[in-house]
Parts: structure tokens; C-alpha cells; sequence
């Protein structure tokens, strides 16, 4: 099987032939830029490509520059709300307080957020790292306090709760370890959710088992096709990148990951030109930037804003106003779930961010530690304000 081709296929369009006009520039590969991607029906989505003969190396098209705005660091000079730098690193703390005017901190606001919450049900979608855990060099030491496991639980006892990763979801349920929660790992492209009741839809890759507490839940994988060639792809990148002191790459089935943290600055364009190369080959893959890390992804239009959606879906939860789904995250890739809450007008999203950003949610905090009072606050308030709706979406959730 020629896993590169661009075979017709019931998930996805290409339009570019193999070999021939090379990725262009995607609009994920400008911070925050929602522009630039036509979507049409379905999961079909067609992407720019740029045209032959343009200059096609990593600094001229923009990799470098998103790499090196992604995830700054609080002592250097940041510029506009989403990237590189302009403003003197004393001057951070104003620049976030006058960010905060515009997106006020949740725990400050606590009382818009519980009076948008009083007659609602809420609904919990959380992204991991940056949200639930620290940021830290080495991602398989991405672990959650016990406090914080402790925050997440006792959400989950009165609102339905999910986790949305970047991760593989077998492995952000390793490091979650709660079998109360709904996951969605590989960006909302391996979800283990609920049983719809409204199977209608049955044309979607759907197999249902049940979980550890014996509850039905259903696996929704819309890029299921994908698995070989990201395997292929994850092989490639380990090849192409072993040179490279400090790089490192995961498979999460649905994506592979590219981090670049820890590799010195003057090899960051040799990272991108080997992502670059490698999907000259993968017209059917496309990248996206997270914090410090490059991933290859399907050209499906999917990603966490379709996942929250189709849990919400799946809850039997959608389009309700009397349901407030609260999505908290840190990352890029977190925008696309903040933009479906903002658009659809039905709950909020909350940044985890210590410096300004251009975000579509609404409110912000500025770390993990706040995110844990933050929850902590929520339960506190539902405890006081009686307790008596559980967790158990309706009657969709088996017990
Ligand atoms: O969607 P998320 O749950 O936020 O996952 C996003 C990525 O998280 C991990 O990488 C990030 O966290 C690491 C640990 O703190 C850090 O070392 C790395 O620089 C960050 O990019 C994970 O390893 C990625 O695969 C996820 O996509």
C-alpha cells in the first residue's frame, strides 16, 4: 500500500497531486490565524498549497517564526498579542493587566461565571499540559500533582468532565488515571466518549466497548485510516531527526509530535526543514505548531472544537441553553474548541497563559496552579449550592 498517495476516500479531498506543487503554508502555521482554510462539507478540508516556484524553506514561509513565538518564555520581549516581541520584559506585568481588561482572569470574575452557571448545567472540557500540569522539558515527565488529580475528580462528581490532549489517549489516561472522565487524545481524533443516542450516524468509525467502571462508552476515530502512515511517518522522524541533540518525537496514532525544546536554537531550522521535507511526501498530512513542538496531522477537518462539539453530541448536551460547556486550555490548538463555544454562543472558554495572547475565549488564568482554584472554586460553589446533579449526563451515560 503506497501509504503517501492521495487516494479518493470517504474522509478526505487533496487537490494537490503527489509530487507535485509542495505545502504551502497553512493557516495553522500562523499564530492564531483562523484565515486561509477553506472548509467544505463533511470532514473534507482542502488546504492552500503554495504555488511551484515559490520560495519553499523554512525560514521564508514562516516555520521558523511561529517556532520561535511559540511558547515564550516570561523574560523575553514579547510583540503583538501573538507573537514575537516589542514590549520590555518589566513592562510584561502591565501589558497583562491591561490584557486582562479584555480577558479577565476566571477566578477574578468567579461570580460572572458562577451567574452565567446558576440555572445551567456545566460541562468540563480540559486540555493537559500547560492546563493540568506544568510545562516541563521532558514530556514523559508531564505530571499532575495529586492536588490537582484531586481538583479534576471532584469536578467530575458534579459536571460531566472530558480531557482534551495532544496526546496519545491512552497515554493522557495514564497520566490522568481518573476513570470518571471522558477522553479525546490526538487532538480530538481518538475520542472514548459516551453511547449516542441518537446512533443515526453510524456511517462514523464507531466501536463500542465498555470502560473500567463498566460504563458503555463508544470510540469516535475519524482519521482511523491514518494510523499506518503516521506509523511510517513517526519512523521517518526518528530517522531524519536522530542526529539532532535534544529532539524528540512521539507517536500518538492520529499525530506524531516533533519537540524541539530542548535543542539549541541554531538547529530549530534543521528540525523544520526535516518536517518540511518529510511532508513534500504527505500531501494528505498537514502541521501544526504547539508549544515548542511541530505535529503532523491527517488533512481531516477535525480537531478539538469538533471534539467538543461531538461530545457534546454525544452527551445528548448540544445546543441546549440550559447546558454551559467551560473549556479550559492553554495552547493553539485549544483556540479551535474556544472558537466553537464563542461562535455557537453557548459557554466560554478560559486561556491559561502567563503573558498576553490573541484568544477567542473569554476569560484567562495564568497557570496550572490557578486552573486548580479555579476547579477547587467550582466545586466549592456547587457544594454550597446544592450538590444534587451529578456528574451522569442524564440518561446517556451508563453506569
Ligand atoms: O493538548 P495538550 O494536552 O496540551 O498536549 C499538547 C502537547 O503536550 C505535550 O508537549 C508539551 O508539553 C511538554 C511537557 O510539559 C513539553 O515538554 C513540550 O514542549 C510541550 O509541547 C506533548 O508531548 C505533545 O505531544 C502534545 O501535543
Amino acid at each position: 500500500m503506497d501509504l503517501k498517495s492521495s487516494h479518493a476516500s470517504p474522509v478526505l479531498a487533496d487537490p494537490t497531486p503527489v509530487n507535485k506543487p509542495r505545502l504551502g503554508v497553512h493557516s495553522s502555521l500562523l499564530p492564531y490565524s483562523q484565515t486561509g482554510t477553506t472548509f467544505s462539507s463533511g470532514l473534507y478540508i482542502s488546504i492552500p498549497r503554495k504555488k511551484p516556484g515559490m520560495v519553499d524553506d523554512v525560514s521564508s514561509n514562516g516555520w521558523l517564526d511561529a517556532m520561535l513565538s511559540s511558547s515564550p518564555p516570561r523574560k523575553k520581549l514579547i510583540k503583538d498579542m501573538n507573537s514575537d516581541a516589542v514590549v520590555a520584559d518589566e513592562t510584561v506585568d502591565h501589558a497583562y493587566i491591561s490584557w486582562m481588561l479584555k480577558f479577565p482572569s476566571a477566578i477574578n470574575a468567579f461570580d460572572q461565571v458562577t451567574s452565567a452557571a446558576k440555572t445551567k448545567k456545566i460541562v468540563m472540557f480540559l486540555d493537559y499540559d500547560g492546563t493540568l500540569s506544568p510545562i516541563v522539558d521532558d514530556p514523559d515527565r508531564a505530571f499532575m500533582s495529586d492536588a490537582m488529580r484531586s481538583a479534576v475528580k471532584s469536578v467530575a462528581k458534579y459536571f460531566p468532565t472530558a480531557i482534551i490532549s495532544g496526546r496519545s489517549r491512552d497515554q493522557v489516561y495514564k497520566l490522568v488515571g481518573l476513570t470518571e472522565l471522558y477522553y479525546a487524545g490526538s487532538h480530538g481524533m481518538d475520542i472514548m466518549g459516551p453511547v449516542r443516542y441518537d446512533e443515526a450516524d453510524n456511517h462514523l468509525d464507531y466501536g463500542s466497548s465498555s470502560d473500567k467502571q463498566g460504563k458503555e462508552v463508544k470510540l469516535f476515530q475519524p482519521a482511523r485510516e491514518f494510523i499506518p502512515m503516521i506509523n511510517e511517518v513517526f519512523r521517518t522522524l526518528v530517522e531524519s531527526t536522530k542526529g539532532i541533540k535534544g529532539a524528540k518525537v512521539e507517536n500518538h496514532k492520529f499525530c506524531a509530535s516533533v519537540h524541539y525544546r530542548n535543542v539549541d536554537e541554531k538547529n530549530w531550522p534543521i528540525i523544520a526543514q526535516c518536517v518540511h521535507d518529510l511532508l513534500k511526501d504527505y500531501p494528505r498530512l498537514r502541521l501544526t505548531h504547539g508549544r515548542k513542538v511541530l505535529e503532523v496531522r491527517p488533512v481531516i477537518d477535525w480537531d478539538k472544537g469538533k471534539a467538543v462539539q461531538h461530545l457534546l453530541d454525544s452527551l445528548g448536551l448540544s445546543g441546549r441553553d440550559d447546558v454551559l460547556p467551560i473549556y479550559i486550555g492553554d495552547d493553539r490548538t485549544d483556540e479551535d474548541a474556544f472558537k466553537v463555544l464563542r461562535e455557537g454562543n453557548q459557554g466560554f472558554g478560559i486561556l491559561v497563559s502567563p503573558v498576553p495572547k490573541e484568544t477567542q475565549a473569554f476569560y484567562s488564568l495564568r497557570d496550572p496552579a490557578e486552573v486548580m482554584e479555579f476547579l477547587n472554586s467550582l466545586v466549592n460553589w456547587k457544594e454550597l449550592n446544592g450538590a444534587e446533579a451529578a456528574a451522569v449526563p442524564d440518561r446517556k451515560r451508563a453506569s
